[in-house]
């Protein structure tokens, strides 16, 4: 049967998985940062205090001096590529397509900033993809940040006529995959060195504290995913959370507390951050930078920051292996 000619075009119909991570500005510049972390801390799942409340503490003190500040922390870790974890999420999203072929359009998109998450689902839909997995790069769910995710999706979904079939990876924190590509990351990292740490510390973003009484269950997917790698490597891994945000107690102990107790004791230490799936701003200035000095400051012997999974090769291993089985029945 042949279509009237006015009728839309159809491409032929594909699979779509979309890698998603939180964000990062466009230029590490107090404009850029300002816009960024405006749509980043008005997400009423990352701060919840009423908005009424809320928005004239950000609008007048949060976002008239830190986008400053952060700028000159973003300066010190931006590449030739831009903002690292856009370039790394980037890279993530490039070798998988490699790896899937045809059958599959991988694309990436950001919670906050760009590419965004409404405008790459519609690119994905034009190509075809009729059924997308949805992929939130956060191995421990929060509500900070899978949940928002989901929510930044359902939300565009509601204006499409003609919706895909969605599937959400889950999260991934006790899986033998990532705990297997964790260890094999960290046991490289390790090797390279040319010390012995005396203690290794997984550093996880931290959350308000109230948030695990509110049933969150970030904190205890982080600590299962600490003593799984414990286990793997048959060694102690030290957990601590880092980036407080806000006067709010947050989940402890904090990293930067714990590197200047470990600093003080004359210890050394390698430091990896498992919760965060692409290097960034929190890992790289946080810790590699900033955690480095308070440690050598307080007088610790030698310190080491272990890179993320990133596109590593059991990094790009580990994604590929939980994207396939979620595919399952589709490809
Ligand atoms: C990995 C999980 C993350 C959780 C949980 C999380 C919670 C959370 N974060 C803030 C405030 C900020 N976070 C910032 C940067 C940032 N946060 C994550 C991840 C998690 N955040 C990433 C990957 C990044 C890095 C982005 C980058 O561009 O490299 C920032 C911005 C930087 C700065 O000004 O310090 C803020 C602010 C809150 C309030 C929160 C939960 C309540
Ligand atoms: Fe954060
Ligand atoms: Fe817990």
């Amino acid at each position: 049967m042949t279509r009237p000619a006015d009728h839309p075009a159809l491409p032929a119909p594909r699979i779509g998985v979309l890698l998603v991570n939180l964000g990062t500005p466009d230029a590490p510049e107090p404009g850029p940062v300002r816009r960024y972390l405006a749509e980043f801390l008005s997400d009423r799942r990352v701060v919840e205090i009423p908005p009424l409340l809320w928005q004239p503490i950000l609008r007048g003190a949060i976002l008239t001096r830190r986008p400053r500040q952060s700028a000159h922390a973003y300066r010190q870790v931006w590449t030739d590529e831009g903002s690292p974890l856009a370039a790394i999420t980037r890279a993530q999203a490039e070798a998988l397509q490699a790896e899937f072929g045809d059958a599959v359009r991988v694309a990436h998109a950001m919670r906050y900033g760009e590419p965004a998450i409404g405008r790459t689902i519609d690119a994905l839909v034009a190509e075809g993809c009729n059924r997308i997995l949805i992929a939130p790069l956060y191995p421990q769910y929060c509500a900070a940040t899978t949940a928002t995710v989901v929510d930044a999706v359902g939300a565009h979904l509601r204006a499409l006529r003609w919706q895909p079939s969605l599937r959400f990876l889950p999260p991934y924190a006790d899986d033998a995959a990532y705990i297997g590509a964790l260890a094999a990351s960290v046991e490289a990292g390790l090797a390279a060195l040319d010390f012995a740490p005396d203690v290794l510390l997984a550093s996880f973003h931290g959350m308000p504290e109230r948030t695990l009484h509110l049933g969150d269950p970030y904190h205890c997917q982080c600590r299962k995913s600490a003593r799984l790698l414990s286990e793997a490597l048959g060694r102690p891994v030290e957990v601590a959370f880092q980036s407080r945000f806000g006067r709010a107690k947050w989940l402890e102990p904090a990293t930067d507390a714990l590197l200047e107790r470990l600093g003080r004791e004359g210890k050394s230490v390698a430091v990896l951050a498992p919760g965060f799936s692409a290097d960034c701003l929190e890992t790289l200035e946080e810790l590699a930078i900033r955690g480095k000095a308070q440690f050598e400051a307080a007088g610790g012997r030698d310190f080491a920051y272990l890179p993320c999974l990133n596109a590593s090769p059991p990094g790009l291993e580990m994604l590929n292996a939980l994207i396939r089985r979620e595919l399952a029945g589709w490809i």
